[in-house]
């Protein structure tokens, strides 16, 4: 069905150039930028308590990536490979989506998208892309590729999601085990801690593919459910980091974690094969 048809989702507003919908049913509340094809919040009617963290700074008129929510990394995730000058994360996150098609049910309402085009500098697969965004009891976003090419298609992303925290001090992860990679401390390989607490600047590619990742806190536990991801990501830019980012207020990394579920190692889809990446928050 159509927006104009839609009873569980409407335009909220286009103020700043940015289409933003807002999906209410009997479940949950949440709100998506058709720029960035960009999971803004989720709140489920049951507990009435924010899942995601959307910064009070962040730039919703379409010229930057946004700060908060659920960015969507793709073709590549961090730097590109072989052109560190180019976009961190990918492109997708950086252009206009488009709706493809909404499905109303009684345990969920899912939007179908699409980013404006799939190809870009630093890449040149035949792709194709979607992004299923499930509201009900959970959130659910699934991002599938699709090689269309002849050839081999290989690509990284991430479903970027910023976990709220009242205070991230108080969080522990629960799930992760092994080793994870130290981006900040030139990729040295390292033990997993337990328990897992956020008490500084973190950003670590854990190579376990764990399936069920919780995050712990006094108001609202959290369960992170993942598939076809190589990786979890955890990021906290801590005080000094969050000082130097005009859309993070200068206290924003006490209020979240991120947990992502990543491809960091690079996905090969052989022609006409699909790959899902997918997320559940509840
Ligand atoms: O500031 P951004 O480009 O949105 O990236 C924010 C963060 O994303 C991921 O978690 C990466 O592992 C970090 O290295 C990066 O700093």
């Amino acid at each position: 069905m159509s927006l104009e048809h839609s009873q569980d989702v409407h335009l909220e507003s286009s103020d700043t150039g940015v289409d933003i919908l807002k999906i209410e049913n009997a479940h949950a509340i949440a709100r998506m930028s058709l720029f960035g094809g960009h999971v803004l919040g989720f709140m489920p009617k049951h507990d009435e308590q924010e899942r995601l963290w959307l910064s009070d700074k962040a730039v919703l008129d379409g010229s930057k990536a946004i700060r908060g929510g659920i960015p969507i990394c793709w073709p590549w995730f961090g730097d590109h490979p072989s052109q560190p000058e180019l976009p961190a994360h990918g492109y997708v996150r950086n252009q206009n989506w488009q709706l493809l098609s909404i499905d109303e049910a009684d345990e969920q309402t899912t939007l179908r998208l699409a980013p404006h085009t799939t190809l870009n500098e630093g890449f040149d697969g035949q792709a194709e892309l979607e992004l299923e965004v499930r509201v009900g009891r959970s959130l659910t976003v699934t991002l599938t590729t699709t090689n269309i090419g002849d050839n081999p298609l290989s690509y990284g992303a991430a479903l970027h999601s910023y976990l709220a925290a009242e205070d991230v001090t108080q969080c522990v992860i629960e799930g992760l085990s092994g080793d994870y990679k130290d981006k900040l401390d030139s990729g040295r390989i390292k033990p997993t801690p337990h328990p897992y607490r956020i008490s500084g600047e973190m950003d670590r590619v854990h190579l376990t593919m764990p399936e069920r990742v919780r995050l712990q806190s006094p108001a609202h536990p959290m369960q992170l459910l993942q598939s076809g991801h190589d990786s979890i990501v955890v990021w906290n830019p801590w005080s000094n980091k969050s000082q130097q980012m005009s859309d993070m207020p200068d206290n924003g990394y006490q209020c979240f974690v991120c947990i992502e579920a990543a491809v960091t190692q690079g996905y090969t889809l052989a022609p006409k094969q699909s790959h899902q990446l997918q997320q559940q928050i509840t």
